[in-house]
């Protein structure tokens, strides 16, 4: 079904006020908004189009990139809402590839798809660097020196997957890695840059980027840990690689004050990097892989890191995706997955592995089963639903605030990794807004806890944009701490605890709740999942299975089973050419 909305009145902000004919019926009906009609009204009236089917796929195209999609698919948007009354399709087709609007670049029509012109530039510059990439001559290896270094970085822990994705990742520029967490995709990334800095015969310039600072932070301690494990074997290792810098692509690409969308990094200022490895990729919007390509220098390395099947980017797009299906048939695939989960538990792995293959009956079946590490509650009821998560977040809440009285920040951020509650929505019923009142209201009925400030001691924090100036990004947790007698906020770092009057944060969320869209990136030991009821839009597959593998040793579904089956039955679909294009070359 596409999602409709239903106007409240007349006055409703979502109506047009000036449209007419279908921009106007398909206003009503609720599929378009006023900014989309507008935008169609505006762009027809300049560009001498008053077709109005033409000036519907318009407006639907402008619709499709604020849900995220690229472009338009017709097809899609009208078997989704049969009951409307759409226009005959070759005519309407043919009326969109005669419009002015086409012939004059302001739309484009490829692939059967509908494009807006600057998404349409964006996905083809990132298919033809890409293209570009892959045509190169692949770089040189010294065979020999590699075998013998293969023989050091295979001690502990190294499978044949992984060796086999290191080797192929060694003979190409651009590299691909893909799999499940616990997967060892970081263990992997850790022995290739091993092997290129042994090729190089010294230290190479390598960026360890992702699109959290949490999640980069996680990556350059994850990889530093990892070399010292190589280096029992290989002494040498450390110092050939040296201490990568972890940062967001925002930072790698040179944010710039007065700019959003452009980059100091770029094609006409290159980055100095020899080795780019960006991991969380299914997080990366397309106009970020479009900024990321054209500033690399063509004989630099890029190792593209992560799970296509979790939630794609919140900005338009699923390139992670597109590239794992696109590169599929292709001989020359720079695609490198990795499918043994080496971390969580056997019934979280099969409950994931069940939502991968989108088999509703074995979802069911693995939640039912008795199991220490995955618990389901088969409920949506406000009583039943309390009661489940009550304990959990309850004691997760009061342990954040033990350390932070007792002034211990380091032990009051270790508590925020045990436990977290995962909710789809921010607002309403099941949102994460209701739940960090609730968790407070909890914590508070403790007349021991102070929950008087806004900055109350034992808060736990989550940043949620890039602070250049304060240095704390976009994903990083932090908690409030008593100190000397007076509260301050800690943020988790890669170097170090930053600590800080509370009241200069000001882009921070409470979070004994979370959306599952910011827990990406992150892992707890123990995760509550609180789907919501079956009609929600934002319940799919992909959500389900990031949330879950959120968890290293517990995972409790708290929904009702038409919740668990309407997730496993709907996808995230996002129109995009992507796949199309890099499939066909
Ligand atoms: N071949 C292996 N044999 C045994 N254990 C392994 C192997 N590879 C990795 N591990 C272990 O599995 C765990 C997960 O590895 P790693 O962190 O590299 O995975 P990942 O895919 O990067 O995870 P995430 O999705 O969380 O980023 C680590 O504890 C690591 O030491």
């Amino acid at each position: 079904m596409t999602e409709l909305f239903e106007p409240t009145s007349e006055h409703d902000w979502r109506l047009a006020t000036r449209a007419g004919g279908l921009l106007a019926t398909y206003n009503e009906a609720g599929v378009l908004t006023a900014p989309d009609v507008h935008v169609a009204t505006r762009v027809g009236g300049l560009g001498g189009e008053d077709d109005e089917r033409v000036l519907l796929a318009v407006a639907l195209a402008v619709r499709a990139v604020r849900r995220g999609s690229v472009c338009l698919d017709l097809d899609t948007v009208t078997t989704a809402a049969p009951e409307l009354d759409w226009p005959e399709r070759d005519a309407w087709v043919a009326a969109i590839e005669g419009s002015p609007l086409v012939a004059a670049g302001v739309v484009r029509w490829e692939l059967g798809l509908l494009y807006l012109d600057r998404y349409h530039r964006l996905e083809t510059q990132v298919h033809d660097d890409l293209a570009a990439r892959l045509d190169q001559a692949p770089p040189p290896v010294d065979e020999a020196r590699l075998a013998e270094a293969l023989a050091k970085v295979g001690t502990g822990h190294f499978s044949d997957e992984q060796r086999d994705a290191v080797v192929a990742a060694l003979h190409r520029r651009t590299t691909i890695l893909t799999g499940g967490p616990g997967t060892g995709k970081t263990t992997t990334v850790a022995r290739l840059l091993a092997l290129l800095a042994d090729q190089a015969g010294g230290r190479l310039a390598v960026a360890l980027a992702a699109p959290t600072g949490k999640a980069a932070t996680r990556l350059q301690e994850a990889v530093a840990a990892e070399l010292t494990v190589v280096a029992q074997t290989w002494p040498d290792v450390t110092d050939l690689v040296g201490r990568p810098d972890g940062l967001t692509l925002h930072r790698l690409l040179g944010w710039r004050p007065d700019n959003a969308t452009r980059f100091r990094h770029d094609r006409s200022n290159r980055l100095k990097y020899d080795v780019v490895v960006v991991d969380e990729s299914s997080m990366v919007e397309l106009t970020m892989m479009g900024r990321l390509l054209e500033a690399l220098r063509p004989e630099s390395r890029l190792v593209l890191v992560g799970d296509p099947q979790q939630l794609t980017s919140v900005g338009a797009g699923a390139v992670l995706s597109d590239l794992v299906a696109g590169y599929e048939q292709r001989p020359d695939s720079p695609v490198a997955a990795l499918s043994r989960n080496f971390r969580s538990e056997e019934d979280i792995k099969a409950l994931a592995a069940a939502l991968r293959a989108g088999d509703a009956d074995a979802v069911v079946d693995v939640l039912r089963q008795p199991s220490d590490q995955v618990e389901w509650v088969d409920a949506s009821d406000e009583a039943t639903v309390e009661a489940a998560l009550r304990p959990d977040s309850l004691a997760a809440a009061r342990a954040v605030w033990s350390a932070a009285v007792a002034e211990d920040p380091a032990a009051a951020l270790a508590e925020l990794d045990r436990y977290r509650l995962l909710c789809a929505h921010r607002e309403g019923p099941y949102g994460v807004r209701r739940w960090n009142h609730l968790v407070e209201r909890w914590l508070g009925e403790d007349p021991e806890v102070d929950l008087y400030s806004q900055w109350y001691v034992g808060r736990p924090l989550l940043v949620t944009s890039n602070d250049y100036a304060l240095d704390v990004y976009n994903g990083e947790t932090g908690v409030v701490v008593r100190r000397e007698g007076r509260a301050r906020a800690f943020v988790a770092g890669s170097e170090r605890l930053k600590e800080f009057a509370p009241g200069r944060l000001d882009a921070v969320e409470t979070m004994h709740a979370m959306t599952i869209h910011k827990s990406q990136g992150s892992q707890a030991d123990r995760v509550s999942v609180l789907l919501p009821d079956e009609g929600s839009r934002l319940l799919t597959r992909e959500l389900f299975y990031t949330a879950v593998t959120r968890a290293r040793q517990h995972v409790r579904v708290v929904g009702s089973e038409a919740a668990v089956r309407a997730a496993v039955a709907t996808r995230a679909q996002r129109a995009t050419g992507l796949r199309l294009r890099l499939a066909e070359r």
